[in-house]
């Protein structure tokens, strides 16, 4: 049963962010228990830039960002962490985030214990979101996790994530697929492309 809350886990408030100077914003939403929130918009709108600033690594120019006292977050980055040589394997890359490997869908389940470095790279990038999304964490900050699967990675990515929002986590999820962000969030929050004014 979903974990509905009326105190969100997560409050934005005329957030504006970037690097030397600002990319993005201002943007404002709330994250609840139970939602998954998609951050859409076209290539360099800003959106995993914000999601860099939700995890707390990105810099602030203007605006807040307040998590509710104890929540814990887990953030899938585009890019993976290099495993290249790396004697690791897919259970003990899942032990490392606490991330259970119960449910994993059976093409993945059946080599939990080869190298990381022999996996394809839909296979790895599953593998990758699945330690971020069953990880212990309250917010799960997704970017573009639809890369590099296929179809079939795609509906298991999709179950995989309403399973854990349904268990109670808060799930903000960027990408550019707009398909998958319409079947997968309950609200979406757009940005705007092009020069910022
Ligand atoms: N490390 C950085 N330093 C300076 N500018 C950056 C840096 N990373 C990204 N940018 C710039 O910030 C803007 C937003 O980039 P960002 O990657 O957040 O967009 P995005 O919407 O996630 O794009 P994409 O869909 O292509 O991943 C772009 O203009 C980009 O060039």
């Amino acid at each position: 049963m979903p974990i509905a809350s009326a105190h969100p886990l997560l409050s934005v408030a005329a957030l504006v962010a970037g690097y030397g100077r600002p990319v993005v914003g201002p943007v404002d939403f709330t994250l609840a228990r139970g939602e998954v929130l998609g951050l859409a918009g076209p290539n360099g709108s800003g959106k995993s830039t914000l999601l860099s600033v939700l995890a707390g690594a990105g810099r602030r120019f203007a605006g807040s960002v307040d998590l509710a006292p104890g929540v814990e977050i887990s953030w899938q980055t585009q890019r993976q962490p290099a495993v290249a040589g790396i004697p690791l394997n897919g259970r003990e890359l899942l032990a490392l985030t606490g991330a259970s490997a119960a449910g994993l869908p059976p093409w993945l389940a059946a080599r939990l214990d080869e190298r990381l470095d022999r996996l394809s790279g839909g296979q790895l990038q599953f593998l990758h979101l699945w330690a971020c999304l069953q990880a212990p964490a309250d917010v799960i900050l997704l970017d573009e996790p639809t890369n590099n699967l296929d179809p079939q990675g795609v509906a298991a990515l999709g179950a995989a994530i309403a399973a854990r929002a349904a268990a109670g986590a808060g799930i903000v999820l960027v990408s550019h697929d707009d398909d998958f962000v319409a079947a997968a969030c309950q609200r979406v929050v757009r940005l705007p492309g092009g020069p910022r004014p």
